[in-house]
């Protein structure tokens, strides 16, 4: 079902694994689940003195003839204490599993912005989002359920127990004697249940994945009439999720009625064997009512055993599933923030290929002076782009040495590099939100003059700035989506400009207005752009042409065409408009 994508794990890890990784994130929580803890003990507390009170006040009245005494002014205050108490303790178990679920958002946000270009290549959106968002709420549900309910009655169950078998260990023992068969039974039978969450949440993954190629190729889906094809491999995908969750749900069915009878059967025995141990004057008939209250207690975690077992088995697989994305291999970090030295950029006998592909760039070589403008050209596929992709840091290469600014590639440190590089690509990525915030980020710092200033620059001032440009600034046209990229770069102000077919989606009114806005942007920046219209290169500095991954040519647009070489027929290829 996952296609060519690349399997993150080699081995599954263990369920102790998984647990003792979750605990380890969400250490810093510790005191909160302690506190869980002590309130669930005092809640436990009050009601075994509750059950005591009864049981004496029972049993005082078969003697005494009233119910007013110290039991009962001791069942009041018993009762005062344990509505805040079980508040207090329902309230810091949501706290807790909301801070465990806001570390584990955190973290796994922070993953995601810091993963590694190649290895995301490698896997879908669907179930990287899917993973990051619906297997974070199945965690957070099972955990809700744990702190807020069923933690508090295990302890309280604890006590309960310990109570119990204080007034009449026979009869608490012999209640419970069924209880460890079936708890066995129920282990057994939810064995196989994480291997259907984990498929259950893969399965949900994929439907995301189609939904998401849906909205995001809106316009492709719709104009090749891709609804139904996309229908029925959404379809496929959701009917593979509903029978890996019917499988699991199986499991937990069964589960359930055996929770049942954990707890009805202690009771069915208390009250039978109760009376036979009361007629045998063992236990006084205040000690029965105790252990039957107290059962009540004992029973619920017992009853609730297989919910736990559900839930903590599909916690475990979507755990699983989220650190298995955070192990995905993360963009090289550290470095030095380096002070740029004299030259440019320098490539020497560089190689590289995309994992499991030829090599794109074969021994490249080239290097650019500072302030020099320089375009690559080249045929369709000849690692144009992926030159770029290289000088980003976006992948590493093969062999070979890169330097920018003096300093080796590897030696920079990663934020360091890309704050000296602007870059304008030809397929314009904007938040949502206005021009203005788009234009903005370009420097954070920047006052309102500046940003009106690069608006300016970048021909932008025929639009109203600060309105909503929509989501991916779909509500722009292309040209002015181009146009509000290039304000942002100049905000940035960054030395090296990278440039790769800003202007080839436009028409020609469009592209003279960005190539102005370019040209104004790319003013003292060493600019490398790639070309697609090779007339435009006429005042370029210098031309590199590439073929078969090095360069063959370099020289102006003038020398070039003396030479009658590749960039030649790249240009008569174009005149003749093959
Ligand atoms: N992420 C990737 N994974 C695998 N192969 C890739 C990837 N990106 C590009 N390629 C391949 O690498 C080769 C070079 O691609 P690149 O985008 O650098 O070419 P280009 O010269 O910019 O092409 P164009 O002018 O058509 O945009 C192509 O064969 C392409 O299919």
């Amino acid at each position: 079902m996952n296609g060519g994508i690349m399997p993150l794990y080699e081995a599954t890890p263990s369920t102790l694994q998984v647990v003792q990784r979750y605990l380890s994130v969400n250490a810093k929580h510790t005191p909160i689940l302690v506190a869980t803890i002590v309130f669930s003990l005092l809640t436990s507390s009050v009601l075994s003195v509750i059950t005591q009170c009864l049981r004496a006040i029972i049993d005082d009245y078969g003697i005494t003839g009233t119910v007013f005494n110290t039991q009962t002014a001791l069942l009041l205050i018993s009762l005062t204490v344990f509505i805040p108490s079980q508040y207090l303790q329902q309230f810091l178990g949501i706290k807790c599993s909301e801070m465990c679920d806001r570390t584990m958002r955190e973290n796994t946000f922070a993953v995601v912005s810091r993963m590694n270009k190649q290895t995301l290549d490698t896997q879908r959106t669907g179930d990287i989002l899917s993973r990051a968002n619906s297997d974070l709420s199945q965690i957070n549900g099972a955990l809700h359920n744990y702190f807020s309910v069923r933690l508090p009655q295990q302890v309280i169950g604890l006590v309960a127990l310990i109570v119990s078998l204080f007034i009449s260990w026979q009869l608490t023992v012999f209640s419970l004697a069924i209880v460890p068969f079936i708890a066995v039974l129920q282990v057994k039978i939810s064995a196989p249940l994480t291997g259907f969450v984990l498929q259950w949440q893969r399965a949900a993954g994929e439907s995301l994945s189609i939904a998401n190629n849906l909205m995001g190729g809106y316009e492709v889906a719709k104009a090749y009439n891709l609804g139904q094809l996309l229908r029925q491999r959404y379809d496929a995908a959701v009917d593979q999720a509903a029978s890996s969750g019917m499988n699991a749900n199986r499991a937990t069915i069964w589960l359930s009625p055996l929770g049942q009878v954990m707890f009805f059967f202690p009771q069915i025995i208390i009250c039978g064997f109760g009376v036979y141990l009361a007629n045998a004057h063992q236990i006084t008939s205040g000690g029965v009512m105790s252990v039957i209250i107290l059962s009540v207690f004992i029973g619920n975690p017992i009853g609730d055993f297989s919910a736990v077992l559900t839930d903590f088995k599909t916690a475990r697989g979507c755990a699983s599933r989220v650190f298995e994305l955070w192990d995905m291999p993360a963009e090289q970090t550290g470095g030095t923030v380096m002070k740029p030295k004299e030259d440019a950029i320098l490539l020497e006998n560089v190689s590289f290929s995309y994992p499991g592909k030829p090599a794109v760039l074969n021994g490249l070589s080239f290097s650019i002076k500072q302030g020099e403008q320089i375009a690559i050209v080249g045929g369709s596929g000849s690692g144009k782009s992926t030159v770029i992709k290289l000088l980003m840091a976006l992948y590493r290469k093969d062999e070979g040495k890169i330097s920018i600014f003096g300093h080796a590639i590897e030696a920079w440190s990663t934020e360091a590099l890309r704050d000296h590089i602007s870059y304008v690509g030809q397929d314009t990525y904007l938040f949502t939100g206005s021009i203005w915030d788009n234009v903005a980020v370009g420097n954070r710092n920047a006052s309102n003059e500046n940003i009106q200033a690069a608006l300016d620059a970048a021909l932008l001032n025929d639009i109203d700035v600060r309105r909503e440009i929509g989501e991916r600034g779909f509500h722009l046209s292309g040209g002015q989506r181009q146009r509000v990229a290039i304000a942002r770069a100049i905000m940035k102000d960054a030395p090296l400009l990278l440039l790769d077919e800003p202007t080839s989606a436009l028409d020609t009114q469009n592209e003279a207005l960005v190539s102005e806005a370019l040209r104004r942007l790319a003013k003292g920046c060493t600019t490398i752009v790639i070309a697609h219209r090779l007339s435009a290169l006429r005042n370029i500095d210098r031309i590199l042409c590439l073929e078969d991954g090095r360069i063959v040519e370099s020289g102006t647009h003038e020398q070039l065409m003396t030479l009658q070489g590749a960039y030649y027929r790249l240009y008569q290829t174009q005149e003749a408009g093959i």
